[in-house]
């Protein structure tokens, strides 16, 4: 049975405790392999794996940093085919979006850190004759990234990639439901001519591996993507160490669709940001508010879609809905089915867990599902449900549906869909939400400052953004004569 391993200056080694964990397939339910169940001894071998390496991975040019960086993204992109196996095996995510934008990204994520490494610049501020500042950024040092199982090596090395660009040395920990490709990376990461100890990767529990790395002393810096309750928790233990923190967490973001919209591309894009992943990314549209005069033709529509979405074995080519990633997240999902029944809604589509034959047959897959009927404060339109499901709503104006967009906890995403360019930037600037698309979903330029607000999280990751997080800036002031 595929047993992983820890990544540890440069080995794969086990767990100190020799304790491993199942690792389950969500489209069968069954075991296929165990992970490491590693706790502090494992991140303390790992943390200093990472501080022995640090003074010359830091000392090496950014352009060559960025090379390395660069040299990952291209073995990435050779491999593409066994890693997009392992993501649909480990998540039950169809092995097409696998191969369409899991693993491409993972491969864009180096590319372009490793290429920005050598365009990073620092700022200058002359003051005329009198003196000039510089500023100088060093690499933190040692950092954690922890990153969830929605789209596991996508947002693994979203994280890793800035960090290693600027110098830092990190130790990462991949979500104990699907760690696979993770470990497939340190095999690519020692192909690639990284030096041990620079990126260390330890599997594990959040409970146990992430709360240790959390702690750890020598961890200077924590970049999280996953739950909003896990974000806080982690936020409560690095306040009172002064560590530095982004956090990426929840969303529960609205679709203004009005009615000047091109109909036809509206509810396409919607029911992908519906349904995508099983509607497990945090940028998925789960309220969607439809301006009155076309909202039954929009319903219509959307419904005819929705109906055609095969729910089926991620390995082949025409399911477009595979497993959501455990029976405890669909047991989740099903009960906000239920309240959603319970709050007064009208179910238009879907409700039901499926049951598939054959190969299938204890896999955790739900239908995609629709909702009308439901006020926009009831629960299951506040609470990020992380799954397919979605509701419906019918608005008459501009105030009311601004309010109601604006009217959770959440603030990550939006999608605005009009015609009138005046109502969009009018409407985006008032949106409490980090990301705006205007008749678009998940149109990603990675140099975008890429997060949320409020509740959402705290900090920005992409670009330039990603780059100063993982440094400490310094002020030089020469006095000029
Ligand atoms: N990006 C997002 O918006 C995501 C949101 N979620 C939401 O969070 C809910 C809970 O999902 P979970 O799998 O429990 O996500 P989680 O937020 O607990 O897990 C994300 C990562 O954090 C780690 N972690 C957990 N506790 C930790 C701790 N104390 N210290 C350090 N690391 C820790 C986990 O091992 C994993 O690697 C989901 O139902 C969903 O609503 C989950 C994943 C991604
Ligand atoms: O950076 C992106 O394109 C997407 C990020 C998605 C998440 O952070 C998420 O789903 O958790």
């Amino acid at each position: 049975m595929l047993q992983l391993q820890n990544f540890i200056g440069g080995q794969l080694v086990p767990p100190a405790a020799d304790r491993y964990l199942p690792l389950l397939e969500p489209a069968t339910g069954q075991v296929f392999g165990q992970v490491p169940d590693s706790d502090a001894a494992d991140v303390e071998a790992a943390v200093q794996a990472a501080e022995a390496a640090l003074p010359a991975w830091r000392a090496l040019p950014a352009e060559e940093r960025g090379r390395r960086l660069v040299r990952l993204a291209g073995l990435i992109e050779e491999n593409l085919e066994p890693l997009a196996r392992a993501e649909s095996q480990d998540n039950g995510k169809p092995l097409r979006l696998a191969r369409t934008l899991d693993i491409p990204r993972a491969a864009s994520n180096f590319a372009f850190f490793g290429t920005a490494a050598g365009h990073f610049a620092t700022e200058a501020h002359v003051q005329d004759g009198v003196a000039v500042n510089y500023t100088v950024r060093h690499p933190l040092g040692v950092v954690a990234c922890i990153s969830p199982w929605n789209l596991p090596l996508y947002l693994f090395t979203w994280k890793i990639a800035p960090a290693l660009a600027v110098g830092c040395c990190v130790v990462a920990k991949p979500s104990e439901l699907t760690p696979y490709t993770a470990f497939l990376l340190s095999e690519l990461v020692q192909q690639a001519g990284l030096p041990a100890g620079v990126l260390n990767i330890v599997h594990g529990t959040g409970p146990r591996a992430g709360q240790a790395l959390v702690e750890h002393p020598g961890i200077r810096a924590i970049s999280f993507t996953g739950g909003t309750a896990t974000g806080a928790h982690i936020a409560r233990t690095a306040a009172p160490q002064f560590k530095k923190l982004s956090l990426e967490l929840g969303g529960k973001n609205p679709n203004l669709i009005f009615a000047d919209c091109d109909l036809a591309d509206a509810v396409r894009t919607s029911v992908r940001s519906s349904f995508a992943n099983q509607g497990q990314i945090c940028l998925c549209g789960s309220r969607i508010f439809v301006e009155r005069s076309i909202y039954e033709a929009f319903k219509t529509e959307f419904l005819a879609q929705v109906a055609a979405l095969t729910v089926g074995d991620p390995l082949e080519e025409a399911t477009h809905q595979g497993a959501l990633v455990s029976e405890a997240h669909l047991q989740k999902v099903l009960r906000y089915i239920e309240l959603a029944h319970e709050e007064g809604g009208r179910l238009l589509a879907g409700g039901q867990r499926v049951y598939l034959p054959g190969r299938c047959a204890g896999g955790y897959f739900l239908q995609p599902t629709v909702f009308e009927g439901l006020s926009p404060d009831c629960r299951v339109n506040q609470e990020e449900i992380f799954g397919p499901v979605v509701t419906l709503t019918p608005f008459d104006t501009e105030a009311e549906v601004l309010a109601w967009a604006n009217g959770t906890d959440y603030g990550l995403s939006a999608t605005l869909w009009t015609r009138d360019l005046h109502r969009a930037h009018r409407l985006a600037h008032q949106l409490h939400a980090g990301v705006v698309w205007v008749n678009t979903w998940l149109h990603r330029d990675l140099r975008t400052p890429f997060g949320g607000m409020k509740n959402s999280g705290v900090g920005r990751e992409g670009g330039l953004e990603a780059l100063r997080f993982f440094t400490e800036a310094q002020n030089v002031c020469l006095k000029l004569g």
